[in-house]
């Protein structure tokens, strides 16, 4: 389980985050949410210990994250970053090797189990036959399926998710996220479509001006009067066949 428990950083012009608090139950997937700026990535950032808190604490199964060693952080968390990019010549293997470097014994060599993690990664992601092709030819979206894929070669007891779903299209969007869900990880995914969060996250967490605003199940969260309040947007919220759906309406 992952607990975050009134954490708040600042930088000299603003508080990003203010006294964040929250739980990402072992085996759940909770959706951090909220409009452009209000705290999404930093406090992914500050969970994979890459931001120190001012106050307050993170503490994955009741370790502290700050305290972790950086091989036992990379061993346990992986992050799947908003712009992962490299000029480097790397093949798609190689990028997704790169998740399985925390688990070598030595520095230096890939084992045999690592090849095959690599290769049933990639056959989770739908990009079987992509191990030989160069990382530089691969379009945006298959770009973010090999980034996962070398998340899930990491085998991480946490996933962090910064927008996954960016660049993909629909029907990839659906199965990211249902991917994410069936491997049972436990995962925290900042999203900004709503309409996915409500299909697939257990919880959500809506982060507004570095504050949580509001947390639950997404139904019950995501009401029309908390999309006016924190997106400025004019919403339903219905229910199709027991599936609760957002409807935006254009701004008038
Ligand atoms: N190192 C920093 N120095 C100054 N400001 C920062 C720093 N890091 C983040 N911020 C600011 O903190 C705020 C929150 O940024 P963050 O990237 O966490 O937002 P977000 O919710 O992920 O946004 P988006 O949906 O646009 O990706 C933004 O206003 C950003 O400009």
């Amino acid at each position: 389980m992952l607990q975050i428990s009134d954490v708040s950083w600042a930088v000299p012009a603003a508080r990003i985050l203010d006294h964040v608090t929250g739980t990402v139950p072992a085996g759940s997937l909770v959706g951090l949410l909220g409009p452009n700026g209000s705290g999404k990535t930093t406090l992914l950032r500050a969970v994979a210990a890459l931001v120190r808190p001012d106050t307050g604490n993170i503490t994955l199964a009741g370790d502290d994250v700050t305290r972790l060693r950086r091989l036992a952080l990379a061993r346990r968390i992986a992050l799947l970053a908003q712009h992962a990019e490299t000029d480097l010549d790397l093949t798609v293997r190689d990028v997704v090797l790169l998740g399985r470097i925390p688990h070598r014994r030595t520095r230096w060599s890939d084992t045999g189990s690592d090849h095959a993690a690599a290769v049933e990664a990639l056959g989770r992601v739908d990009l079987a036959g992509f191990a030989d092709r160069k990382w530089q030819t691969l379009s945006g979206g298959e770009r973010q399926r090999v980034q996962l894929a070398r998340a899930l070669a990491q085998e991480p007891e946490l996933l962090l998710l910064d927008e996954p779903t960016n660049h993909l299209d629909i029907g990839h969007q659906l199965q990211l996220l249902h991917l994410v869900r069936r491997s049972q990880v436990t995962a925290l995914a900042a999203l900004h479509d709503l309409n996915l969060a409500v299909m697939f996250c257990d919880t959500v967490v809506v982060l507004h001006h570095g504050r949580v605003v509001a947390a639950g199940p997404p139904a019950r969260v995501l009401t029309p009067a908390l999309l006016a309040d924190v997106y400025g947007v004019d919403a339903d919220v219905r229910v199709h066949d027991g599936r609760t759906v957002i409807e935006f309406r254009p701004p008038s």
